[in-house]
């Protein structure tokens, strides 16, 4: 049985002042049955590692490149992630596919790196809307699978995050449905490599999640959670998603 994770994104968004949320999340926090991660960007990580203080409020980056250090212009490594005080990292989110050209290789050898410096890699596939109307979902989030997860890659190391590319940030949101069809391919295309281990995999939902929709979302079959972006900046929205999360 995969846990269960409230995972906000805040992309690039938040300076010092917005940490306030996090004191705001507090009671949230405690109350919760579910894990919950905040992915603030990467000048926020310390200071919101800190201010989580002894919430049960994991905190992540967005993104990590391959290599451990070296010639990498504005770039920052798994490890400086981790040493800012991130278990969790990002890896693969469309936005870092469509505009720095990340490819399933590219993502695969982040995971890696996320691995190997200690952190959970939450890795993001999805479709397009193109893709989507062509009627090839369920084949592209297949080979998002199977070119972005290495193949050492334990259960216990990564979070798979659904996210169609047409529903983030725009109000719009699959069926449930057709939320249920991509996160059962999901569970079986993990499931025919890695055996009854991939139950243990958390499967997130990603796309204009709010607590208006979160209930019904989260009573999808194989939905364990999800990667809030913009309803994450504020506390009462995704306090009202950790709520959601926790009685479902
Ligand atoms: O990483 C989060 C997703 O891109 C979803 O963003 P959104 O909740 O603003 O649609």
């Amino acid at each position: 049985m995969a846990r269960k994770i409230a995972a906000g994104n805040w992309k690039m968004n938040g300076v010092e002042a917005d940490l306030v949320q996090v004191d705001a999340l507090a009671e949230a926090v405690a109350a919760a049955s579910c894990d919950v991660l905040l992915c603030p960007p990467a000048t926020l990580i310390a200071p919101m590692a800190a201010r989580a203080g002894l919430m049960d409020l994991y905190v992540g980056g967005q993104s990590c490149h391959a290599a451990a250090s070296g010639a990498h212009t504005g770039d920052i490594s798994a490890g400086m992630l981790a040493d800012a005080g991130a278990t969790h990292v990002i890896v693969g989110h469309s936005e870092r596919r469509a505009d720095h050209g990340e490819t399933n290789e590219d993502v695969a050898a982040q995971v890696t790196a996320a691995i190997d410096a200690g952190l959970i890699a939450i890795i993001c596939v999805g479709e397009t809307e193109a893709e989507r109307d062509a009627e090839v979902t369920l084949n592209v989030v297949a080979s998002q699978l199977a070119g972005s997860i290495p193949t050492g890659a334990l259960p216990a190391h990564i979070v798979v995050a659904y996210e169609p590319v047409w529903a983030i940030g725009t109000g719009r949101t699959p069926t449930l449905e057709q939320i249920a069809e991509v996160h059962d391919h999901i569970r079986s295309e993990l499931a025919a490599r890695r055996g009854g281990a991939a139950n243990d995999i958390p499967l997130l939902y990603g796309g204009s999640v709010k607590p208006g929709n979160a209930v019904e979302i989260f009573a999808v079959s194989n939905v364990d959670g999800a990667l809030v972006g913009g309803a994450s900046l504020k506390a009462s929205d995704f306090g009202g998603i950790i709520a959601a999360l926790s009685a479902a």
